[in-house]
């Protein structure tokens, strides 16, 4: 299991951290904003400031099979060994390329990660998810393979602006809705224009514990994991949509837009109180706005989901939903007339 760090002193935390791993050569992974933003806050630790540095560039449309070879080849380059370690300071794309790198590095290698985006603290960081981007779809290569230690730091919150908070608010979202409901009433309060950072902090680490606690009882995704993918199904393919059509959009914002309709779905198909949907989706409204999309869009829309990792045949949709807050239902197949009324409602909601 992952060791977690939720972390009060980051220059002692890490070092204690990286002297406590035996490793020949340390390596630090970051992209273009990460190494300008957050990489000086490391510095005073030398071991941090002495490390050969990769540098890639921000955003998950370059989670890609490129720079994941520029990634393979600096190590090479650089004399890593199997002895080396990497750490992986970023968001959730440099966590999820940084943590495939260092799983197909000479078979594997140690790495650390740290998060310094919200999204990345409370979800990608967490849990061994990684991989990169394939022919358009959502981490469609990866592994299994967690980091030794990921060490989350409020600290970087600070870096962060509106859009780059509400992304990893949403993940926090579906972790209370995935969980309870005295959690998720806590949420819906949170006001984007006035953070206190202090509420924000406590949040986080709350909602890491509730991914923990199911990453532990199922980490290769086998049954309840597929919890942790409430939103995705239709948020990714949101996402690879926005891709293809040049638009590109947070990671957060595909997953919000992507409960409203997977929360249409449970209440259809399972039950899910329209009170709890409604409250939500205004929620959802009122931070995130919309994504553009119009009925023709459906069909496309529809092919994308049909590679979701959950699926059990190629022909079928797999969701999660719920029945209630905290009241997981893995397995349900929706089919595509009920799909397409979810995404109308999804319009409908956003205004479109
Ligand atoms: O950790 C998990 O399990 C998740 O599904 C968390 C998701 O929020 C995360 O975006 C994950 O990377 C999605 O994975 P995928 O298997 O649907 O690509």
């Amino acid at each position: 299991m992952q060791r977690i760090i939720k972390s009060t002193n980051l220059i002692t935390d890490i070092e204690k951290t990286v002297s406590g791993i035996k490793h020949d050569k340390l390596f630090v992974l970051t992209d273009e904003h990460t190494a300008n933003l957050c990489f000086p806050i490391l510095e005073p630790f030398a071991a941090i400031k002495n490390a050969s540095r990769i540098v890639i560039p921000a955003n998950d449309t370059n989670k890609t099979l490129e720079n994941l070879a520029h990634i393979w080849k600096h190590l090479t380059q650089n004399g890593a060994t199997r002895h080396s370690l990497l750490i992986n300071l970023g968001g959730g794309m440099i966590t999820d390329i940084g943590g495939f790198a260092a799983a197909t590095f000479k078979r594997g290698i140690t790495y650390v990660n740290i998060p310094t985006t919200l999204l990345g603290a409370v979800d990608a960081a967490v849990g061994g998810k990684t991989g990169i981007n394939f022919e358009g779809f959502k981490n469609e290569i990866g592994a299994f393979y967690p980091a030794e230690c990921v060490l989350i730091s409020s600290r970087f919150f600070h870096t962060l602006g509106r859009e780059d908070i509400l992304s990893g608010f949403s993940e926090m979202l579906k972790h209370a809705l995935i969980s309870a409901e005295a959690e998720w009433e806590r949420l819906l309060a949170f006001d984007a224009g006035n953070i206190d950072y202090e509420w924000l902090t406590d949040a986080v680490f709350r909602s890491v514990s509730i991914k923990e606690g199911i990453v532990e009882k199922d980490p290769f995704e086998s049954h309840i994991r597929k919890a942790l993918n409430l939103g995705h199904t239709v948020g990714h393919a949101f996402e690879s949509f926005a891709l293809e059509t040049a638009r590109p959009v947070l990671h957060g914002y595909a997953v919000a837009w992507g409960l409203i309709a997977e929360l249409y779905l449970s209440h259809r198909m399972c039950g899910f109180p329209k009170e709890e949907l409604q409250k939500t989706v205004r929620f959802i409204h009122r931070n995130y706005g919309a994504f553009a999309l119009d009925c023709d869009d459906y069909e496309h829309l529809y092919d994308i989901m049909k590679h979701d990792k959950k699926n059990a045949s190629a022909s079928s949709v797999n969701f999660t939903l719920l029945s209630g807050i905290g009241k997981i239902q893995i397995n349900q197949v929706a089919g595509k007339d009920l799909i397409f009324q979810s995404l109308d409602f999804y319009r409908d909601s956003v205004g479109l």
